[in-house]
C-alpha cells in the first residue's frame, strides 16, 4: 500500500549504459508542498534519473520510490504522477481538444475534463486548433495539460522551460508554484539555473551523473560572496597567517590563493604584518550562476556551506579539510556527498485542483505522444532519445 505522502525518494540510484556511468549513487528526496529543481548540464543524467523514477529505465543499482513504492507498484499511477518528458510528437492533424479526449476516453474521464485542463494551462482559445501549428510554448502547455488529466499528486517535468519566451517562463513559474502551494509535489529539471532560480525552493544539482549539491536554494544563494585572489611569492606563509586569523585560504591551480569571505584590505594588512610580499590582488564576486557553473564543472572553490569530508578525501567542489562544518540539516556539497533534503516533509494533505478528475482511473494508451502520464515496468535501456517510449501505455 503506498503511503500517499506525495514524496519521491531516490536511494543509491545508479545507471550504466555499457561503459557510460550516466547516474552514480544518487540519493535525494523530493517533498510535497515545494518545487524542487533537478539541475545539471546536458548529459549529466537528469533525464535518465527521471526515467528511473518513472519506471521507464531499470536502475543498475539502487531504487526510486513514489509514496514509498516503486512506480510499477502504484495503483492508478496517472492519478498519482503526471509527467512530461518531451513535448514533441503530438499528432499534427489532431486538435488540442481531440488529443486530450483520446486520453480522457482511455482514462474513463468525462470529455469536459479536456477543456478543464486546457483552461488550467491557458490554452482554451486554441482548443480547436491543430497541434501541427502549435508553437513550442503551446506544445509545452499541451503536454502539461495532458499530464494534469489524472489530477496527479506529483508533477515531474523534464526541461519544461526549454524554448519558452520570458512570458512563458513567468507563466510556468506561477503555475508550478501554485500547484506546489496546494501541498502537491513538483520535480522539474533544467540545464539552466537562471531559468529556474525564481521557481524552485530546493535544488538537486548533478554533474556527470553525481550529485554536487542538494539543498535549499536560499543556502546556495547565500554562498554568493566575494573572494580575494592573491598572488604572492610565499603562499604557504600567507595561508598560515590567514589561518591564524580564522580565515581559510585555498590554493588555485596557478599557484595563487583564493580567500573567500573576506576583503582585500584584511588580506593586505595580514600579509604586511607577516612580511609577505603581495604581487597582485583582486576581489571577485561570484553570483549564483557562476557558483552553479563552477559546481557543475568541478571548479567550485568558494566557501559555500560545506559538508563533512567525504570518504576518500576531499572532492573537487566539495568541502575542504579544516573548513567549517555545516549545521544539522545543511545543504550537502561535493560529488557523491550524502544528499538529504533540507526541508521536512509537509504534513499537508494533497488537495484537488478545481475541475480536475478524480483519482482511480487507469492511464491512457500510448499514442506516440511525448508527454507521459507514465506507466509501470517499461525498460528503455536501449532507447536513445526522449520521445517515443510507451508512456501512458
Ligand atoms: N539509452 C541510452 N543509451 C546509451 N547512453 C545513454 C542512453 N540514455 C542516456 N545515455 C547517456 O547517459 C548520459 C546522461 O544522459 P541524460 O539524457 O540522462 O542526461 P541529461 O542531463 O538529461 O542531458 P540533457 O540535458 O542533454 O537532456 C549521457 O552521456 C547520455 O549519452
Amino acid at each position: 500500500m503506498h503511503d500517499g505522502s506525495g514524496r519521491i525518494l531516490v536511494q543509491g540510484l545508479n545507471k550504466s549504459f555499457g561503459p557510460i556511468n550516466a547516474v552514480q549513487n544518487l540519493n535525494f528526496s523530493v517533498e510535497p508542498g515545494s518545487v524542487t529543481g533537478f539541475l545539471g548540464p546536458n548529459g549529466s543524467g537528469k533525464t535518465t534519473t527521471l526515467r528511473m523514477i518513472l519506471g521507464l529505465v531499470s536502475p543498475t543499482a539502487g531504487g526510486a520510490f513514489i509514496n514509498g513504492q516503486p512506480f510499477s507498484r502504484l495503483p492508478n499511477p496517472a492519478t498519482i504522477v503526471g509527467a512530461v518528458l518531451d513535448s514533441q510528437g503530438f499528432h499534427p492533424g489532431q486538435t488540442a481538444r481531440t488529443h486530450l479526449r483520446c486520453y480522457t476516453a482511455a482514462l474513463n474521464l468525462p470529455d469536459q475534463q479536456a477543456d478543464q485542463v486546457l483552461e488550467l494551462v491557458g490554452l482554451s482559445s486554441a482548443a480547436t486548433r491543430k497541434t501541427g501549428g502549435f508553437s513550442l510554448g503551446m506544445r509545452q502547455r499541451l503536454a502539461l495539460a495532458t499530464a494534469l488529466l489524472g489530477n496527479p499528486q506529483i508533477l515531474i517535468l523534464d526541461e519544461p522551460a526549454n524554448g519558452l519566451d520570458p512570458e512563458g517562463i513567468a507563466w510556468l513559474r506561477g503555475f508550478l508554484k501554485s500547484f506546489a502551494s496546494t501541498g502537491r509535489t513538483v520535480l522539474v529539471s533544467s540545464h539552466l539555473l537562471r531559468e529556474m532560480e525564481h521557481t524552485v525552493d530546493n535544488v538537486v544539482i548533478v554533474s556527470r551523473g553525481q550529485c554536487v549539491y542538494n539543498g535549499d536554494l536560499e543556502q546556495l544563494r547565500a554562498a554568493q560572496q566575494s573572494r580575494v585572489l592573491v598572488r604572492t611569492a610565499d603562499p604557504a606563509t600567507l595561508v598560515e597567517t590567514l589561518r591564524q586569523s580564522g580565515i581559510h585560504a585555498e590554493y588555485l591551480p596557478d599557484g595563487s590563493l583564493a580567500v573567500p569571505g573576506t576583503d582585500s584590505k584584511t588580506v593586505a594588512d595580514l600579509a604586511l604584518g607577516a612580511g609577505v610580499a603581495v604581487h597582485g590582488m583582486q576581489e571577485e564576486n561570484l553570483d549564483l550562476e557562476q557558483i552553479f557553473f563552477q559546481l557543475t564543472t568541478g571548479q567550485y572553490t568558494g566557501s559555500a556551506p560545506q559538508g563533512p569530508p567525504q570518504p576518500g578525501g576531499p572532492q573537487p567542489g566539495g568541502p575542504q579539510p579544516g573548513g567549517p562544518q555545516p549545521p544539522q540539516g545543511a545543504a550537502q556539497w561535493g560529488p557523491g556527498a550524502p544528499q538529504q533534503p533540507s526541508q521536512q516533509p509537509s504534513q499537508q494533505p494533497p488537495q484537488q485542483p478545481p475541475g480536475t478528475p478524480p483519482p482511480g482511473t487507469p492511464p491512457p494508451p500510448d499514442q506516440g505522444q511525448g508527454y507521459q502520464q507514465v506507466h509501470p515496468q517499461q525498460d528503455q535501456n536501449n532507447q536513445g532519445g526522449n520521445g517515443g517510449y510507451g508512456g501512458n501505455a
